[in-house]
């Protein structure tokens, strides 16, 4: 009997229980679960997770060429996010020999970073949300680990990479950036900004946490009612807080759902004790008399003692752009994630691959399977089927497979309560992407199936 994880947030199906409360009887094998069949914790697809465990009846026999690892120059993988070892997990079913050297400005902890977003929902801490350290990383992998070291530069003519204080440097045979994003840090004056948190690793999350308990914090402001801020949003009701949430935008995910479902989701949050403040903008974060005060541009006033930004992210590109690598919203790649230097790939939240930029899991082990088979010799392009997006709201959950910029066609929407239908098709009838919210997440699957592929 094998075990499968979610990917996005770590609940683990095994075989041998089944998941009774869907009707998934034990022993069912995860090849006869139904395709429509989705993560009873955070609503995402079989495609998110991945075998964790296998039973020694079902693993092929391995057979086992003689080594060439010692004449074999190494794989390095900057980055040891989801990317990077998603990457590497994958080149290991393949290729058990080239040595592979992971280097990561972290601690090389590996971590689910979706479920950020819900620690305190789950009450999980840092330290709880490490799934394994970077020693047994490394062994599992049969890769070196290089932690705490950043990558200052790269030579793609002689294939070196440099590490930190110059005097150390990395010959490559292959050279893969699975470097991140950076999270947009909006313009804020005032004396008390480093109250300002955001949480974009688990790092993030591990001060983030302590602050919150150093400051004895019962109310916090966040900034950014989009998918990582009404995430926050939720999880910190959850977690006890009292909540003011600022957006310049109209409603909850405004670059995502149509104001119908993005409302939805406003009111759920608003039952459960949010405040959003919509159409303005953070000016100040100052000290009050008690705690913080966060000025807004209409003159408002909000008293709280910690601030929470969440305004998106943007790709790591920068050490692509001194390397000389072409780069535009992300370092550019074609459909092999190749870059425009010969032997360096890109993947992940850094990567634009062939004109997407597409911060999320599903797209980066997409990428991962396809780079994994290229690197073991058989070029592989990445196809995207679509991939459409669980925000854990779990107040209101919410699923949606954003339309594509500049398409043609309007939306249909269904409501009943805080549960919406919403559907875009272009003007022959074509689904191009839709918003579901509450019980309309039951519709995911069949709608997915009517979705062209992002990238056929
Ligand atoms: C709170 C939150 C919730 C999310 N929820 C979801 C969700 O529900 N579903 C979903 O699909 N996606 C979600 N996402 C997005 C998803 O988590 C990311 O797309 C994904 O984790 C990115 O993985 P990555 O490996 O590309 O980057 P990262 O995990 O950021 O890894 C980057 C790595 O690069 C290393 N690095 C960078 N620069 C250097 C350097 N110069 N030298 C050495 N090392 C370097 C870093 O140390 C790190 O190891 C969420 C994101 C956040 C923040």
């Amino acid at each position: 009997m094998s075990k499968y994880e979610c990917i996005v947030c770590g609940w683990v199906y095994d075989e041998e229980k089944g998941d009774p409360d869907s009707g998934i009887a034990p022993g069912t094998r995860w090849e006869d679960i139904p395709e429509d069949w989705l993560c009873p914790d955070c609503g995402v697809g079989k495609e998110d997770f991945e075998l964790i465990e296998s039973s020694p009846l079902a693993e092929t026999p391995h057979h086992e060429e003689p080594s060439s690892a010692e004449n074999t120059p190494a794989i390095v993988v900057i980055g040891t996010g989801l990317a990077g070892y998603g990457l590497v997990k994958e080149l290991r079913k393949l290729d058990k020999e080239t040595p592979v050297i992971m280097i990561t400005s972290d601690d090389g902890a590996a971590y689910s970073k979706p479920m950020l977003s819900t620690g305190f929902t789950r009450n999980m801490d840092a330290a709880a949300l490490v799934q394994k350290d970077a020693g047994t990383m490394g062994q599992e992998l049969d890769a070196s680990i290089w932690t705490s070291t950043k990558v200052t530069s790269i030579d793609t003519d002689k294939q070196i990479v440099t590490v930190g204080d110059q005097q150390t440097q990395i010959h490559y045979s292959k050279l893969v950036l699975a470097l991140g994003a950076d999270v947009i840090r909006p313009p804020i004056g005032g004396n008390a900004t480093e109250f300002v948190y955001s949480v974009n690793d688990l790092l993030d999350y591990d001060d983030f946490r302590k602050a919150v308990e150093r400051n004895n914090v019962k109310k916090i402001c966040i900034i950014g009612g989009g998918l990582i801020g009404c995430e926050f949003t939720n999880d910190l009701l959850n977690g006890g807080f009292e909540i003011d949430t600022v957006d310049p935008l109209g409603y909850c995910l405004p670059t995502l759902l149509p104001e119908q479902a993005g409302k939805a989701v406003q009111a759920a949050l608003e039952e459960q004790g949010a405040t959003f403040h919509f159409g303005k903008l953070v000016t100040e974060v100052n000290k009050g008399a008690n705690g913080l005060e966060v000025t807004l541009n209409s003159g408002d006033k909000l008293a709280c003692d910690l601030v929470v930004s969440a305004v998106g992210v943007r790709p790591r590109i920068e050490l692509a752009k001194e390397t000389g690598l072409a780069v535009n919203r992300g370092i550019v790649t074609n459909r092999l994630c190749e870059t425009s230097a010969t032997n360096v790939y890109a993947i992940g939240d850094c990567a634009e691959v062939n004109g997407h930029v597409l911060v999320y899991v599903a797209p980066l082990m997409a990428q991962g399977r396809a780079l994994a088979k290229t690197l073991a010799g058989e070029a592989t392009e990445v196809s995207y089927p679509a991939m459409p997006v669980a925000i854990k709201t779990p107040t209101c959950p919410v699923n949606v497979s954003p339309v594509p910029r500049d398409a043609e066609g309007e939306w249909s929407i269904e409501q009943d309560g805080n549960n919406v239908v919403a559907t875009f098709r272009d003007p022959s009838g074509q689904l191009l992407g839709f918003a579901l919210t509450g019980e309309g997440i039951k519709q995911k699957m069949a709608l997915q199936k009517e979705l062209p592929p992002i990238m056929a």
